[in-house]
């Protein structure tokens, strides 16, 4: 049986404050009404840092300066799909993020992202992100 793959690229923007940007999909993208990493879907050609740029400003009308390594790599199995998700670190270069796709965005600390109600396949990075910020006031 054959299924769907999807590689898509996710930004986890961090501030000064140590905030991280989350982003709410709207009402008429698909897996509507659930927080994400802002990104989108890798395209033919495209390396994960390339597609990850170019989605943000066209997205987010923003220039991000990406982290060189990848912070992390999901598999996860949706229903009709199943996603690899590339989780790569930023910080705003150039602009303000502004919501142009989705229909809410907000900064947390890492520690508060699990109050939001995440796709699926970002609740490793989500845990991961948690890890580290607890690691570190260790
Ligand atoms: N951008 C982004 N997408 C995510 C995350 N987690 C997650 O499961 N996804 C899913 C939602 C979408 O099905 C897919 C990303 O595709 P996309 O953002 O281009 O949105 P889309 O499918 O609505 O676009 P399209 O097919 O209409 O072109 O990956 C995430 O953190 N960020």
């Amino acid at each position: 049986m054959s299924r769907n793959h999807v590689h898509v690229v996710a930004a986890v923007i961090e501030n000064e404050a140590n905030e991280i940007f989350c982003a709410l999909r709207s009402a008429t993208m698909k897996l509507p009404k659930l927080w994400e990493f802002p990104g989108g879907k890798v395209e033919v050609g495209e390396d994960a840092f390339t597609a990850l740029k170019r989605e943000i400003k066209e997205e987010l009308s923003c220039e991000v300066e990406l982290a060189d390594e990848i912070f992390q790599e999901v598999i996860y199995d949706y229903p009709t799909f199943t996603i690899n998700l590339t989780a790569i670190k930023a910080k705003l270069k150039h602009g303000m993020p502004s919501a142009l796709e989705h229909s809410a965005v907000i900064w947390l600390k890492p520690d508060y992202l699990e109050t939001l109600n995440w796709a699926p396949a970002d609740l490793p990075i989500v845990e991961a992100l948690q890890k580290e910020t607890n690691g570190s006031q260790l």
